[in-house]
């Protein structure tokens, strides 16, 4: 269970991110939302550690990452928006060194990638090196070595981008199978008609604030449409969040 409370963080003393609160209970798959800079990658950044809040508390399954931080990092698998691989390093490589980063049997590692390997069509690239594969290939490595761990909580940052029909939809059932075995995800997307079909919750981000957290029906009752959907609610929440930030 991801706990992100009064979060407020940023970048060389600028706090992007004001107060934010939200949870992500076991099993939960929750969407981040919100129009471009409005600190949906600056909470991802926090989340995983490369930025420090300036207060606030990230907590992950009760333990931050102050407690122990390779404990902590090792609870999450993160695949980023732009995929990034070593030039040097074969997929087969790629599997094994985060195998043995995460402390994962290599016998063990390489059962769970046969499948992912079969899911995305890659099972005969095995010896490939990352400058031979196109942009959704590489996005697929990305995919397959964080499914690999097995974590606590995956952080997906935009996983529809450059991805083909089929591998949204293997990247959606992965995600549900997972969610079935208790783990949580936080996805970030522009998406949204997708997003409102899988999430569970949603964060609506602007201007750095939460300006909405909670189930589709919550949203919904919240705009006072129950028929509205997440397109429309987003662009109302939006508008009312700058209209208000301009009433001030
Ligand atoms: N490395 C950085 N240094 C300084 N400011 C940054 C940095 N990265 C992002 N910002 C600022 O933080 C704010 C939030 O940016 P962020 O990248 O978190 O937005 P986002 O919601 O992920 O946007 P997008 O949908 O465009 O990816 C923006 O005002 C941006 O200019």
């Amino acid at each position: 269970m991801l706990k992100v409370k009064n979060l407020t963080g940023g970048y060389f003393g600028n706090p992007v991110l004001k107060d934010v609160n939200f949870e992500i209970n076991d099993g939960e798959l929750v969407g981040l939302i919100g129009l471009n800079g409005a600190g949906k990658s600056t909470t991802i950044q926090e989340i995983i550690g490369l930025l420090t809040p300036y207060s606030g508390l990230i907590e992950l399954d009760g333990m931050t990452l102050l407690q122990d931080l390779y404990a902590y990092r090792k609870k999450i698998g993160f695949i980023p928006e732009t995929p990034s691989l070593y030039e040097e390093l074969t997929l087969r490589e790629h599997l094994e060194v985060t195998a043995l980063a995460y402390g994962i049997p290599e016998d063990v590692a390489m059962a769970r990638a046969q499948k992912l390997l079969e899911t995305f069509r890659l099972s005969d690239k095995l010896e490939w090196f990352p400058i031979n594969f196109s942009k959704g290939m590489k996005q697929k490595v990305m995919i397959i070595c964080a499914f690999l761990i097995e974590p606590s909580l995956y952080i997906i940052d935009e996983p529809f981008m450059g991805l083909d029909p089929l591998a949204i939809q293997d990247l959606i059932d992965l995600m549900l199978e997972m969610k079935k075995n208790g783990s949580s995800i936080l996805m970030s997307t522009h998406i949204l008609s997708t997003a409102e079909k899988f999430c569970d919750k949603f964060v609506v981000l602007h201007e750095g604030r939460v300006i909405a957290f909670g189930t589709m029906d919550e949203l919904r009752q919240h705009f006072g449409n129950e028929s509205a959907s997440l397109d429309e609610i987003y662009l109302a929440l939006t508008q009312q969040a700058k209209a208000g930030a301009e009433h001030e």
